[in-house]
């Protein structure tokens, strides 16, 4: 298996380590972590259920390194405070989380809240999504990006760095729009108020994106370039495929059933009707964004979890170099 950076031609040393699942889960021995009673409870009542093995072997350890993570970038900042001879603000540790449409992003970034709110110094962590950055769709539809949803273009990006720069400031509250899978739409008025967060996470198809040069910007920031640590879920594009399809038949008996659901017309469909529809909305929208515009940035993240086709994790790269 090659590394996530790694093409035919490339001569230099991969600036991953790769450890496959048991060298993984292995690393909890050197740094012994439990989950318990209370973790149980709580994990078990997210959204969408995890296999609890998968979370004491895989997901619990990487918990750990970031919580090692804090620690040490916390010191970093009291180094440049120290030569600045100002007295230290407490500055936001910041978790980018990026990946296909329907990898497993938000089941990973409500895992690690949890695993991270464990320890004594994050008891306060934040996750927020981008979609709630993308363009509202009357917007989206006067640039002609209705069927570009996900796609870089289709999100306000300043908003979305003026909105991390914020929180990593410290500022007391910062607010973010909120997008609803429901209706398919941004909430007009509704916000997510921010305070100080020990952690924040900030989970979205494209938060390892570079900045975009253009003529009239040619030095922005990217939300990257304000993330502590970044991790990219990956999987083989037909599992992906096959999970994004699978959820959208769940949601054609759930969410879709409700009268306010955008998808309410698909409700009624067949199951063979409600397959073609997903397939087609896969293979003409996130599909071509993954290839385009995920993937390539899978080598900027620190860590990629690679998984099976039954979601567990089969390995991991970590970034040492
Ligand atoms: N670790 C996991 N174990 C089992 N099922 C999972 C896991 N992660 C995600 N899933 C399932 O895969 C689908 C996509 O996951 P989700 O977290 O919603 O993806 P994303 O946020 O990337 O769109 C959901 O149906 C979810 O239940
Ligand atoms: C809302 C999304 C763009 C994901 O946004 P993210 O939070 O990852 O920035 C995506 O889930 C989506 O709705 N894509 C459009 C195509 C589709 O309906 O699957």
């Amino acid at each position: 298996m090659t590394s996530p950076s790694t093409t035919a031609r490339e001569t230099y040393p991969s600036p991953y380590v790769e450890l496959d699942r048991s060298d993984w889960a292995r690393l909890r021995r050197a740094h012994p972590m439990s989950l318990d009673a209370d973790d149980l409870q709580r994990l078990s009542g997210l959204e969408e259920p995890i296999d609890l093995r998968e979370v004491e072997e895989v997901y619990l350890p990487v918990s750990r390194l970031l919580n090692f993570y804090v620690g040490a970038t916390s010191g970093l900042h009291q180094v440049t405070s120290d030569f600045l001879g100002e007295s230290p603000a407490k500055t936001p540790f910041i978790i980018g989380v990026a990946g296909s449409v329907a990898v497993g992003k938000s089941t990973t970034a409500r895992v690690l809240r949890e695993l991270l709110a464990r320890w004594d110094d994050t008891p306060r962590v934040e996750l927020v999504t981008t979609d709630g950055f993308l363009f509202p769709n009357a917007e989206l539809e006067r640039r002609g990006l209705l069927e570009r949803k996900g796609f870089p273009e289709s999100y306000d990006r300043r908003a979305l760095v003026r909105f991390v720069a914020e929180v990593k400031s410290g500022k007391a509250e910062v607010t973010a729009p909120v997008y609803s899978h429901l209706v398919y739409d941004i909430v007009p008025g509704e916000r997510t108020v921010i305070r100080q967060p020990d952690v924040l996470i900030v989970e979205g198809l494209n938060v390892l994106q570079q900045p975009v040069v253009t003529p009239e910007r040619r030095s922005p920031l990217a939300v990257s370039d304000f993330f502590d640590f970044s991790i990219y879920v990956d999987a083989r594009e037909r599992d992906i495929r096959r999970w994004y399809v699978n959820r959208f038949l769940t949601l054609r008996g759930t969410a879709f059933a409700n009268p306010d659901s955008y998808f309410h017309r698909f409700a009624a469909l067949s199951d063979d009707e409600a397959v073609a529809r997903a397939t087609q909305i896969w293979e003409s929208i996130n599909y071509p964004n993954l290839m385009q515009n995920i993937v390539p940035t899978r080598s900027r993240a620190s860590l990629v979890m690679r998984k099976r086709p039954d979601h567990t994790v089969g390995q991991v790269f970590l970034r040492k170099l």
